[in-house]
């Protein structure tokens, strides 16, 4: 009996102590769990915000469609399917290839002129006169000859670029490669990734690159494209040998986005969208046409992943890229975004 309230009066300071104990855990839970929400809603705000900041994004849902639709199998597309380019499997096509990607950038500043233009009249040049592409003569073309040896009635876009150009390629090509695009390519050892940064070395007008957000950001379209047209001419064989062909990437131009983005695999924020839609301008260099650029590069990298993923299939981001761009230059009714560029 008489130790009730001892016991009381012990528990006392016991029960005091719990309770704070209880309230400063609960308080400091509380504490933690807000600013736990706090960060949520902190870190939820600015990915929103990134989100509608950014012009270009990749949508996953959208290219999971694609890669379903295609069944893991990407429609085969021949190189030159069109029958538009020089080839004698010799150095003399390597030099062909080289000078057509040299000036393989902006035609639909005239609406008539396309690529097929100048691979044709670059072909009939070189049946024409063997020698048209030798270092010594491309070094002297002014823009009225090129015109003339592509048979152009016009001034062609970026014409004073074009012959710039040219003249680069011959001067570099001779001061460095015996006058030939082909010695070029045999100093790589069968290596892509040596071949674009060799040409990206040696061929300032090759180096396609931009400081996107204070970050260098090289896409190398030119570089690449003409490691791929090595490939596909040569048939993977001879000067297109590369056992690394997989390190290159898919050409960021502006038909290839163009069909991404009717494809649901890019989403263009409603601003980028109405500008491609009136037609205006997009300036070189600038963070929407980086964001543009760089997101096709991603999603096509994306793509030939799930097709890994679902198929167990290796296709190459060249294929890939083939097989878009011939979707986009059959569908002339494609809008696609119009930047003034010596790259693409
Ligand atoms: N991504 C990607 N872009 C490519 C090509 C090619 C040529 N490839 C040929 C070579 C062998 C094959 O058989 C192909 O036929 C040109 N372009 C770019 O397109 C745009 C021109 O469009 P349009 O104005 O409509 O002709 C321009 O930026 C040009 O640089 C490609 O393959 N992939």
């Amino acid at each position: 009996m008489s130790g009730k309230p001892l016991r009381g009066l012990l528990l006392t300071p016991l029960t005091c102590s719990l309770t704070l104990l209880v309230y400063y855990l609960g308080s400091f839970i509380f504490v933690l769990l807000a600013n736990a929400c706090k960060f949520v809603f902190l870190f939820l705000f600015l990915f929103m915000g990134i989100i509608l900041l950014l012009d270009s994004r990749v949508n996953n849902a959208g290219i999971e469609k694609v890669v379903e639709n295609i069944q893991g199998s990407i429609p085969k597309v021949e190189w030159d399917y069109e029958g538009i380019h020089y080839f004698d499997n010799g150095p003399l096509s390597v030099q062909y290839l080289f000078v057509l990607d040299a000036m393989n950038f902006c035609f639909w500043p005239d609406k008539d002129l396309n690529y097929d233009h100048l691979a044709l009249g670059l072909k009939a040049a070189l049946q024409n006169d063997k020698s048209a592409f030798d270092a010594d003569r491309l070094q002297k073309y002014t823009g009225p000859e090129l015109r003339e040896l592509l048979k152009w009635p016009r001034p062609l876009p970026l014409e004073d670029e074009r012959v710039r150009l040219l003249h680069e390629v011959g001067f570099e090509l001779e001061r460095n490669f015996g006058g030939k695009a082909s010695n070029l390519v045999e100093l790589c050892g069968k290596s892509a990734a040596k071949l674009v940064a060799l040409v990206t070395r040696h061929f300032a007008g090759f180096r396609d690159h931009s400081v996107y957000k204070g970050h260098q950001v090289f896409l190398y379209k030119r570089a690449q494209i003409f490691v791929a047209d090595l490939w596909g001419a040569f048939k993977g064989q001879g000067y297109g040998e590369f056992y690394d062909i997989g390190s290159i990437t898919m050409f960021a131009d502006y038909v290839v986005p163009a069909v991404l983005e009717q494809l649901g695999v890019l989403k263009y924020s409603s601003r980028l969208a109405n500008i491609i839609e009136t037609n205006n301008e997009i300036s070189s260099g600038s963070e929407e046409e980086v964001e543009l650029r760089a997101c096709s590069v991603y999603a096509v990298e994306k793509m030939r992943e799930l097709i890994r993923i679902k198929s167990g299939k290796q296709v190459l981001s060249v294929e890939l890229d083939l097989w878009l761009w011939s979707v986009g230059v059959q569908c002339p009714a494609l809008q696609h975004h119009r930047t003034l560029s010596i790259y693409y």
